[in-house]
């Protein structure tokens, strides 16, 4: 897939599905008494991962496309699956699926594709080992595949190392089951739609805090969900139309969860021409419009309680700051090594190829802007975000640019090429 410097990019927007979100629908609607009619559900490979998975556990799923039908089992009605469940690419199944996995009355083994099984596990395994779970890595070293072995759980009160939303719902999801209350303290507030979710299906889930404590429950009830846009894939259009000159971009019925919108203050404090219109909230989550227009962008400083609220934003962010002038500092995000590649070393590679001023740091990197950038061409490491990255970047650079593997943008946002296209004519 190749890139040249793009004309104004105008238009309105239907993001597709949030991701975390159409995950949760599928997971709790399996676990729910009833029916669950999902609006918006995201059809990217993850989520049909996490389709196929409950699938193969007995539960019926109706995908029309736009809408999809879960038929709920109940709280113990998942049946022991023939074979491995297979979460592909996708971590948030993965871990997720883990945490529920691990109170039930059967033996199951889960496993992905080769970027899984590199993704570290332990943070998960450990927690649920405390709290009674027979968790094991096959191969020994902390990751996929994973053999779980029901058992009878107990509550305890975890802190974590990690602001992780994987993590808090895996063990969030253990406490479903468990006896006693589960709770979860983390450094920093993670994405809680689990805990939004999981309420609006009738579970006991409190937060105060940093901290979500969950009940045991005895039903969770099917309910009707409609997926916001998801504010992940939103920041490459966002990025598009404030870098490429002449823009204005309008982005329908986005989700600005205050635990995902990290990327709209960063914009802001660049010097962003974005409005919010039309607010609104969906199945608990906040939605809004998004209108961006193109804008001349200043660096700025990024680290601490922001990062979890924006994580896989960042490298849309990073190329965003090539752009900006001035120094724009990215730190407190290690959590970018252990994603679907190792987002920092990939990020200054391929910025720098691009004739980028960038730092590579310990938890982040450092990008002096203002230099123009290059074609080039970009190895994805057939990791999507980095793919819809580049293909932004080579939007604004000189020359031409290459995307090596691009076709995984399947992962989060099947129809990104078309929809960049369509805003550019
Ligand atoms: O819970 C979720 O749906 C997700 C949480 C984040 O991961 P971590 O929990 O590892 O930070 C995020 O990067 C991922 O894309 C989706
Ligand atoms: C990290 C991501 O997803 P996951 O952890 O579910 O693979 C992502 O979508 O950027």
């Amino acid at each position: 897939m190749k890139f040249t410097k793009a004309s104004p990019l105008r238009g309105e927007l239907s993001i597709p599905g949030d991701k975390s979100i159409s995950h949760r629908s599928i997971m709790f609607g399996s676990l729910a008494k009833g029916t669950t009619e999902i609006t918006n559900f995201l059809q990217g490979a993850d989520c049909l991962s996490t389709i196929a998975c409950f699938h193969k556990m007995g539960i019926d799923i109706e995908n029309n496309k736009d809408s999809v039908i879960v038929h709920g089992n109940g709280l113990f009605g998942l049946k022991k699956p023939e074979t491995i469940l297979d979460c592909g690419n996708s971590g948030t199944t993965t871990r997720l699926i883990s945490g529920l996995l691990s109170a039930q009355n059967f033996d199951v083994t889960l496993t992905g594709d080769d970027s899984i099984k590199k993704r570290p596990m332990k943070r998960i395994m450990d927690p649920l080992s405390h709290m009674g779970a027979d968790i094991r890595s096959l191969e020994g070293n902390g990751c996929a595949p994973l053999a779980i072995t029901g058992k009878k759980l107990y509550g305890i009160h975890y802190t974590s190392r990690v602001a992780s939303a994987q993590v808090k719902s895996a063990i969030l999801l253990a406490g479903l089951y468990a006896e006693g209350e589960t709770k979860v303290t983390e450094p920093y507030v993670s994405r809680n739609h689990s805990e939004i979710m999981l309420k609006h299906f009738g579970a006991d889930v409190t937060t105060e805090g940093t901290t979500a404590s969950i009940r045991p429950a005895r039903e969770l009830y099917g309910s009707r969900i409609i997926v916001p846009g998801d504010i992940s894939s939103a920041a490459f259009f966002i990025a598009a139309g404030l870098l490429v000159p002449g823009s204005e971009i309008l982005m329908k019925h986005v989700g600005i969860n205050p635990t995902r919108d990290g990327i709209l203050s960063v914009c802001r404090d660049m010097g962003a021409d974005i409005t919010l219109l039309n607010k609104n909230t969906d199945s608990g989550e906040p939605t809004a419009d998004i209108l961006v227009k193109s804008s001349c962008l200043r660096g700025t400083e990024i680290g601490g309680a922001i990062i979890p609220t924006l994580i896989d934003e960042l490298p849309i962010i990073a190329a965003m700051a090539c752009f900006a002038e001035g120094e724009t500092i990215i730190k407190d995000a290690g959590e970018l090594k252990v994603k679907e590649s190792n987002r920092i070393e990939v990020m200054v590679q391929n910025l720098s190829a691009m004739g980028a001023d960038v730092t590579e740091t310990e938890d982040g990197m450092i990008i002096r802007g203002g230099k123009p950038l290059h074609g080039a061409v970009i190895d994805s490491r057939l990791d999507h975000r980095i793919a819809m990255t580049f293909a932004v970047a080579g939007l604004c650079a000189d020359g031409e640019t290459e995307i090596k593997g691009a076709e995984c943008v399947n992962i989060s946002y099947p129809g990104f090429y078309q929809d960049l296209e369509r805003l550019g004519k």
